[in-house]
């Protein structure tokens, strides 16, 4: 039995904990995976790697509307893989040799293995290696994530996730992704832009169905006329037969094809931990349950992430992270996390960003407001890329103009968003916001300050 001050489950967010301040402490981190977690080897970093590529891929078919004749001549896939992973997989390495050799961690033991809580703050790795460590500790901080869900009626059949698709031999000639939410919206555009056909299974009726509603009849209208949709049929079985992968539909029928990608969603992996035997208390999902200063149920332990957030985003990961770090360091004078406004993008084609509340969402909580909605297409900079489906909505309070929410479709979506996230966290008012500053002319904010000058505030216009 190893007695630590503090150990931490997880190289993903909960590795950025650790930095000069911890050299006091005996410190012990816990990676049953590989060193950084989802973001950097799976998730975020490649993921858009892939999509900038495949928007440049996916230009020539955009161009010709403006007068441009392109032509796309080949993707090579092997180059495109190796030369995203080939940045990324020496960074995993050197984050794993970093924490285990160099004398800037001295304090910090590194257990490569998969870690269960044995008792309050008490833990056991199962170690690679086929033995067991036994660690006790001063506290606690559970950072180990989430992982892709598998429906039972696909586990047994050929299939892919986003943790295996970005490292394909090579490209197939026909995709079926099942889910219609962040990963098949990114994936579809990746794989499609790379010549592969792609369909995609539902059953809600709509892509991206938990955006406003405005936005997810839009990208699903867009997204019917790029790739074969069928936002209400899915998968009841798939098997391999010659030549492919035949998948079962809950319509009767079935079809064919090269590849099946399940994205169906994450779960945390809070299951792994045996959170009971620490007196950690878990939601009816399976996230752990944290208070404001990201403190689980038992004394001295702390969560984070994916495996205690709801959001399943990085940024807010990092957030979470950052707040435990101060509460370690200082827990007389602890901080809570700000969930109050928190932003996400898909990086599809289009684009897609959304902070606050949507319409529904605003309806439902019986709150009262107005919305400002704007065309790219009634913007010079929207002219210019002669940009006819994209749109920003914003929502405010009528009578103070405080945004309550924005959702933007359209190319830029993540970047524009983000004075609107600015303008949200800092109390700025819609009014003060579109008339208080310059907006360059003609840039593609202009449509930013148009949708904010759309708002029928009660307030009088000066
Ligand atoms: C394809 C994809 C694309 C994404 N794109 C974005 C994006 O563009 N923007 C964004 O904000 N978010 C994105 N996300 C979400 C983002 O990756 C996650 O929210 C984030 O990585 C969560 O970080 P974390 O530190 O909570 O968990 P992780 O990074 O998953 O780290 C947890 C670590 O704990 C380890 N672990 C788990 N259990 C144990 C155990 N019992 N013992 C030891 N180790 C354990 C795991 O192996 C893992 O390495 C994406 C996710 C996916 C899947
Ligand atoms: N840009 C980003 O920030 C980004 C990108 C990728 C992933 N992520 C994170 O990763 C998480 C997981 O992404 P995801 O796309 O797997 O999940 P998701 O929750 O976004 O979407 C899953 C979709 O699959 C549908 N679904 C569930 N079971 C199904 C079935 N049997 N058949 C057909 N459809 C089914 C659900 O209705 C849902 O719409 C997201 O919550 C997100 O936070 C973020």
């Amino acid at each position: 039995m190893t007695h630590f001050d503090l150990v931490i489950i997880g190289t993903g967010s909960g590795n950025s904990i650790l930095d000069k301040r911890f050299a006091g402490w005996r410190v012990a981190i816990v990676e049953k995976g590989t060193f950084g977690g989802v973001c950097l080897n799976v998730g975020c970093i490649p993921t858009k790697m892939f999509v900038h590529t495949a928007d440049l891929a996916s230009t020539p078919a955009s161009a010709g509307k403006l007068g441009v004749d392109l032509e796309l001549r080949d993707v090579r896939w092997a180059e495109v893989r190796d030369r995203i992973f080939g940045r990324i997989d020496p960074i995993a390495r050197g984050g794993r040799e970093y924490r285990r050799t160099h004398r800037d961690n001295e304090n910090v033991t590194v257990f490569e293995g998969t870690a269960r809580f044995t008792g309050p703050r008490a833990l056991r790795v199962d170690l690679a290696d086929g033995s067991t460590a036994d660690l006790t500790a001063d506290r606690v901080v559970i950072a180990a994530g989430s992982r892709a869900v598998v429906p039972d009626e696909l586990a047994d059949a050929p299939h892919h996730t986003s943790d295996t698709v970005m490292r394909l031999d090579e490209l197939p000639r026909r995709m079926t992704i099942v889910g219609t939410g962040f990963v098949a919206a990114e994936f579809a555009h990746v794989f499609s832009s790379f010549g592969v056909d792609v369909t995609i299974l539902g059953r809600s009726g709509a892509m991206l169905r938990h955006e406003d509603a405005d936005i997810s009849a839009r990208f699903t209208e867009l997204a019917r006329e790029r790739w074969d949709l069928r936002a209400s049929t899915t998968a009841t079985g798939a098997r391999a037969v010659d030549g492919g992968i035949r998948v079962d539909l809950t319509d009767g029928t079935s079809l064919e094809t090269d590849l099946l990608l399940v994205a169906v969603g994450r779960v945390p992996n809070s299951d792994l931990l045996d959170l009971p035997a620490a007196g950690v208390e878990v939601d009816p999902t399976g996230h752990v349950v944290v208070d404001d200063t990201q403190a689980t149920t038992a004394r001295g332990v702390w969560a984070l992430g994916d495996v205690s957030s709801h959001y399943e985003l990085k940024h807010v990961a990092n957030h979470e992270a950052r707040v435990v770090q101060h509460n370690l360091l200082h827990p007389d004078e602890p901080v809570t996390a700000d969930h109050r406004f928190v932003p996400h993008a898909v990086f599809s084609s289009p684009q897609v960003a959304s902070v606050g509340l949507t319409e529904e969402q605003a309806r439902a909580a019986g709150v009262r407001y107005v919305t400002g909605t704007r065309d790219y297409a009634g913007i010079a900079y929207g002219w210019a890329m002669e940009d006819t489906t994209g749109f920003a909505k914003v929502l405010a309070d009528p009578a103070t103009g405080l945004l309550l929410g924005a959702h933007i479709i359209g190319p830029q979506a993540a970047t524009l968003i983000q004075p609107l996230i600015q303008a949200m966290s800092f109390g700025l008012d819609a009014r003060s916001m579109a008339r208080g500053q310059y907006w360059i002319h003609p840039s593609v904010p202009e449509l930013i300050e148009n949708a904010l000058l759309a708002l029928p505030l009660d307030l009088p216009l000066d």
